[in-house]
């Protein structure tokens, strides 16, 4: 196999080298931001044709980086002929290259979940126009999928996806005072810093509800939350008859990435109908018997953790809301992280966002437009001061 990769030198994209090198898969392109110690490393020991990095540090990649072409470019780096391109890219600057791979007819192992939250049904437009196939990558939607083979999205009553809870669960009960170091700390997965962010203000469960419906073509009010702190057992599917389905498996993205990688041939090409996959072998070990323990499943705390009320709300909003309402959260998350807004104060400017979003339909200039006046928007909220 001989796979594309966006975003190679973040904890997904470290990941999927991973599994490359383990299964012996080729590498035809890569792209990064910055770092480019890591990306040169990449270079040497898997030898890319073409590899793209952010605008500010070309030069310098271009002086560095031997034996490769260097652009700053991720779409044209998605359309390179490979048998699948990763899309592992965290932002809103994920989607336009998920675009361009789809309708260049590429499978994509998605990982950057801000496309099927921002621009689902334009997503799937693109997939049908060029024939390209989407297959997730983030655990909860790979867990859905591996519940949907062989059934039909039809039967569905219900897809409910497991939260950690995050760093923050079980305390303390006014988050005003937590720190960035504090939220970084995610007690089940090791990953980057603004989904890790995410996961403490349950605001990342809020964005996967929203790519589950847009991924499966199921309503907002089929998807729901269980918190389940093991982060074991990763979705379930309850069917009409009453059967529940779940997938369960070590917290390793290996895993999810290696699967990801074995269905790209069969993904979807729209809404909810995967193929069948032929699995590869173990990358990321399994779980025992002695090993799975206790589970528990509870109800998440919406009054400590608004936001994830906040992104269902986006989603009945519909149009551009789920835009509005990533744009603020990238926003907030940098403005935390950075000590200029307290941790409540992100799910804050997120619902400042969303009171007064524009009611605009779904089209990709209104993306772009959105996204533009949310980032400015939350800016000068945090500016002024948010308060409840
Ligand atoms: N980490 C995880 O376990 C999971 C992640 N996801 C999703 O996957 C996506 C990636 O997450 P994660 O790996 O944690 O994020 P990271 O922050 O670890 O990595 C982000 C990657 O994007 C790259 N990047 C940033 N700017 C650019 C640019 N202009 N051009 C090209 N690449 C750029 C970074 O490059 P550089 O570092 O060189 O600047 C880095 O390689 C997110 O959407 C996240 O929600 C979903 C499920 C699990
Ligand atoms: C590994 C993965 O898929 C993450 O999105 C994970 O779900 C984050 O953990 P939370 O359940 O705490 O959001
Ligand atoms: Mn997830």
């Amino acid at each position: 196999m001989r796979l594309t990769l966006l975003g190679s030198t973040g904890s997904i994209g470290t990941q999927t080298l991973d599994v490359a090198r383990e299964r012996g898969y080729t590498v035809a392109a890569l792209a990064a931001g910055r770092n480019l110690d890591l990306l040169d490393a990449q270079v040497r020991e898997f030898r890319p044709e073409v590899v793209s990095v952010a605008p500010e540090v070309l030069a310098d990649a271009r002086a560095r980086l031997s034996g490769v072409r260097v652009v700053s470019d991720t779409s044209e780096i998605a359309v390179l002929p490979a048998d699948v391109t990763v899309n592992a890219m965290s932002g809103l600057i994920g989607l336009e290259p998920t675009r361009a791979a789809l309708q260049a007819g590429r499978s994509v192992a998605l990982a950057t979940k801000e496309a099927m939250v921002t621009a689902g049904l334009l997503i799937w437009e693109a997939a049908q126009v060029g024939g390209g196939r989407v297959v997730p990558v983030d655990s909860e939607h790979t867990g859905i999928y591996q519940c949907l083979v062989g059934e039909r999205v039809e039967d569905v009553a219900e897809l409910i996806l497991t939260a950690s809870g995050g760093p923050f669960r079980d305390g303390p009960a006014d988050l005003g005072g937590v720190t960035p170091a504090q939220a970084l700390k995610h007690p089940n997965w090791d990953m980057g810093r603004k989904i890790s962010i995410d996961s403490a203000t349950l605001l990342n469960k809020g964005l996967e509800v929203l790519e589950c419906a847009s991924l499966y073509g199921v309503p907002l009010s089929r998807v729901r939350v269980t918190v389940h702190p093991q982060s074991i057992v990763h979705a379930l599917i309850r069917f009409r008859d009453g059967s529940l389905k779940a997938n369960l498996g070590p917290t390793d993205m290996r895993l999810a990435i290696a699967y990801a990688l074995d269905a790209a041939p069969t993904g979807m090409q729209a809404p909810g109908q995967p193929g069948t996959v032929r699995r590869g072998p173990e990358v990321a070990g399994h779980l025992g018997w002695p090993l799975l323990g206790t589970l528990e499943f509870r109800e998440p705390d919406l009054q400590r953790f608004p936001a994830l009320a906040q992104a269902y709300r986006a989603g009945e909003l519909g149009g551009v809301a789920p835009t509005a309402l990533n744009a603020a959260d990238e926003v907030a998350v940098d403005a935390f992280l950075a000590g200029r807004l307290d941790f409540p104060g992100i799910a804050r400017v997120i619902e400042g966002v969303l009171d007064e979003v524009p009611q605009q339909a779904l089209g990709w200039d209104a993306i772009r437009d959105a996204d533009a006046w949310a980032r400015a928007r939350t800016h000068e909220l945090i500016a002024a001061g948010v308060r409840a």
